[in-house]
Parts: structure tokens; C-alpha cells; sequence
């Protein structure tokens, strides 16, 4: 029997995306994706393919992984000859120092994923959930990882380094970086920008992080030690004064489990809105509360671009992309009038459009968007790890 078929998991907080490809000489070639979205109502696994979007009604209860994707594929295997599964890609979040590229899954790793958990509590456990299942309904299927993580590892350790006691850097507490798999793709397609290009990306999702890509490797970029750090994000805090979790938990007797809870769930365009995460609702809001989550996110964005360039010694461009980047004009245009002083100088007409050159031809500084393909790399590096070809 010919295993030619490549399956990808993308594991977020509130949907899980997929993706199917063919195992292809040349590089693996997208057959089609889905997506299970907890939020969705009714309940559902979508699947884009041909163009065309067919939808598998899931009755499980939404809080029961391991029902909900027995249903799942059930229905996929209406659709695709699962027989023919090669190799099952996962995206991982935190890689830790263990992991510096992509891994082939056993015990040991799932292990190493697991004590990891803690530092990506809306990611990790959902993966790790995953590969369990996954690797029931399909023992006989290799299953591989691919870290956000290991795009970073080419930072310099000035980059890594936390101003606290050196001897908590030696064990671990450093920061790794984020949303590599996103910044790996964009890596890939600043050909044009020359060998040598300074490059902010901007990938604004749900999370959201930034990162300073010099000559196609990763510098820095504004998520460090977990993914709380950098700017704020749908629900998370972003960078805060660590003097803020001291006094919650000494002086107002919060537990660690209710400041984490606040600082993954209840923050950043929620919080500050007090309403909502989805930047959608907020940019269509009359509420002032609205406006003022859009603002400050946007102000903490041009602040890390001006950060990110500092650590690169310069800037050329800056790449937006994920759901915000790729979709937001206005969030886009904002951003930019915030670096008018660093010399980006936006095309209104190119951003409205959303063409892949937003700015002026004459703006010193180069804006693009970029759409981000995390599933094509997971898809890439499950082919390399995971088969034998
Ligand atoms: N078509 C769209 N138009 C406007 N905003 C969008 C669109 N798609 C996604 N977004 C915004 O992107 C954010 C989610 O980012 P996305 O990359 O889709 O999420 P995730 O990080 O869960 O993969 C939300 O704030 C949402 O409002
Ligand atoms: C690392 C991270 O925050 O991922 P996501 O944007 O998928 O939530
Ligand atoms: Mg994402």
C-alpha cells in the first residue's frame, strides 16, 4: 500500500487548524485544511478543498478531545483514504533548549513536550492531547513535532538573556522566541529584499509576537520566556512590570493560579476592552474602552518594531501577517503613522487593497504583507523527520 498522504496539526487555544498533503519528491503538496473551532456553533470540523468548504457535524461534547476527534475522523475518512497517512505533523509551541529543530515522537519526547506544559498552558496540553489520540487511532503512523521555538535558536545569547542572577539563565530561564514556524515561512519569502535585509514581521493572531530577521535568521523577537511577553495579545498581558504579579500575589493574596488565569485569559484586548478579544468586534465598537485596547496595541506594536530594529542595527522592512496582519488595514495603517519617524511612509490605496507592497515607493522603510503558511512547514519538516524518503 503506498503511504503518500501528510497530515498537519496546528493546536491553538480555541480552534485546531489541519492540513493535508500529498508526499510529493518535490516537497509536500496541499490537498486541503480544516479547522475544528471550539467556538463554532453548531459544532463542526470544516474542510476547505477544491475550493469548495464541506462541513462534518461533531455531537461529542466540545470539552471531550478525545471524542470529538474520534467523530472527526471519522468523517475525514469519508473524504480521504487515511490509510495511505504517511506521517502526522504537529505544530508544539515551547521546544524548550531541548529541541532546536524538528523531532520524530516517542515516549522521551512526549515527556520533554509535557514538562514543558507549564510555560504554554493555552498550546501545549492541547498538543500533547493530540499526539495521544492520534497516535491510538493511528498506532502504525509516525508522528513528528515542529517547534515555534527552533527558529530562535539562532539568537545571539545577549538576545536570550533575562537581567536577573546568571545562574537562573543556566538553568533555562532565558527567552526562546515564539511563532517560529510563522517566521520561518516569512523567512522564505523576503527574497526579493536582498541577502542581507533587516526585517521586522509582525505576526498578529490571536497571539501575537514580533520578530527580527536578519539576512533570513532570527535575531530577536518580543515573546521570551513563555508566550506572555511582548505586545498584548486577544486575551494575554503581553510584557508587564513583574512588580504587578509581586503585588497581586503579596499584597492583594491572589494565587498563582488566578494570576495566571488573569494573565492568559482575562488581559490584553479583552482586558483592556473589558468586552471582547476579537479584534473585529472591537474595530466595529463605538465603545471607548475599544478604541483604547486598538490604541495600545498598536502603540506596543510600533514600540517593539522600534526595539526589534535597535537590535539589528537597523530596519528595511516591516511584514505583517497572521489574522490581524493579513486583514486589519486600519490596525496596519495605525502601526505605521506611530514609525512615520523611523521613515514608513504607507500607501492608503496599496493597504486598503491589502496588495504584498503597502508602502510608498519613496518610503525609506518597506511595509508588506505577507499571508503566514505555519502549515506548510509543519508539513515539510514532518516529510524530512517523519518518512523515509
Ligand atoms: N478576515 C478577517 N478580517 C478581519 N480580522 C480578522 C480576519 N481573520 C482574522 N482576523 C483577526 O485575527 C485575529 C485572529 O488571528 P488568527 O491568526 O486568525 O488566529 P489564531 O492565532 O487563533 O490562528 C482576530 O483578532 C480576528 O479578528
Ligand atoms: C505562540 C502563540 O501565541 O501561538 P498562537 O498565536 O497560535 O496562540
Ligand atoms: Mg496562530
Amino acid at each position: 500500500m503506498t503511504r503518500d498522504l501528510i497530515l498537519t496539526f496546528n493546536a491553538g487555544s480555541s480552534t485546531i487548524k489541519l492540513g493535508f498533503y500529498a508526499l510529493e519528491i518535490a516537497g509536500p503538496r496541499p490537498l486541503a485544511s480544516g479547522v475544528i473551532d471550539f467556538r463554532d456553533e453548531p459544532f463542526a470540523i470544516r474542510l476547505k478543498r477544491d475550493g469548495e468548504t464541506l462541513t462534518g457535524p461533531i455531537t461529542a461534547d466540545p470539552g471531550d478531545l478525545t471524542a470529538v476527534l474520534n467523530q472527526a475522523f471519522a468523517w475525514l475518512a469519508e473524504q480521504f483514504d487515511l490509510s495511505r497517512l504517511a506521517v502526522i505533523g504537529h505544530r508544539v509551541v515551547h521546544g524548550g533548549d531541548v529541541f532546536k529543530g524538528p523531532a520524530r515522537i516517542t515516549d522521551q519526547v512526549i515527556a520533554q513536550i509535557d514538562a514543558l506544559a507549564r510555560l504554554a498552558p493555552l498550546h501545549q496540553p492541547q498538543s500533547l492531547a493530540l499526539i495521544r489520540v492520534m497516535r491510538a487511532l493511528y498506532p502504525d503512523v509516525p508522528q513528528t513535532a515542529s517547534f515555534d521555538t527552533a527558529f530562535h535558536a539562532t539568537n545571539p545569547p545577549l538576545m536570550r538573556r533575562f537581567a536577573i542572577p546568571r545562574a537562573l539563565y543556566d538553568r533555562g530561564i532565558k527567552r526562546y522566541g515564539f511563532h517560529g514556524l510563522s517566521y520561518h515561512y516569512i523567512a522564505g519569502q523576503l527574497g526579493d529584499l536582498g541577502p542581507e535585509a533587516k526585517v521586522v514581521a509582525a505576526h498578529l493572531g490571536s497571539g501575537a509576537s514580533l520578530c527580527a530577521i536578519h539576512a533570513g535568521i532570527s535575531i530577536d523577537s518580543s515573546m521570551g520566556f513563555s508566550t506572555l511577553d511582548g505586545i498584548p495579545m486577544a486575551t494575554r498581558s503581553g510584557a508587564l512590570d513583574p512588580g504587578v504579579i509581586l503585588h497581586l500575589m503579596g499584597e492583594m493574596g491572589q494565587s498563582l493560579k488566578q494570576v495566571e488565569s488573569m494573565l492568559y485569559r482575562e488581559s490584553g484586548l479583552l482586558g483592556v476592552s473589558g468586552f471582547e478579544a476579537d479584534s473585529r468586534e472591537l474595530m466595529a465598537s463605538p465603545r471607548p474602552e475599544a478604541a483604547e485596547a486598538i490604541d495600545l496595541f498598536c502603540l506596543r506594536i510600533a514600540g517593539e518594531v522600534a526595539r526589534l530594529a535597535a537590535s539589528m542595527g537597523g530596519i528595511d522592512a516591516i511584514v505583517f501577517t497572521a489574522g490581524i496582519g493579513e486583514h486589519q488595514p486600519d490596525i496596519r495603517a495605525r502601526v505605521a503613522a506611530r514609525l512615520a519617524w523611523v521613515g514608513a511612509d504607507l500607501d492608503p490605496k496599496a493597504n486598503a487593497a491589502g496588495l504584498r507592497r503597502i508602502s510608498k515607493a519613496t518610503s525609506r522603510v518597506k511595509l508588506l504583507v505577507i499571508p503566514t503558511d505555519e502549515e506548510s512547514i509543519i508539513a515539510r519538516e514532518a516529510a524530512s523527520e517523519g518518512t523515509e524518503t
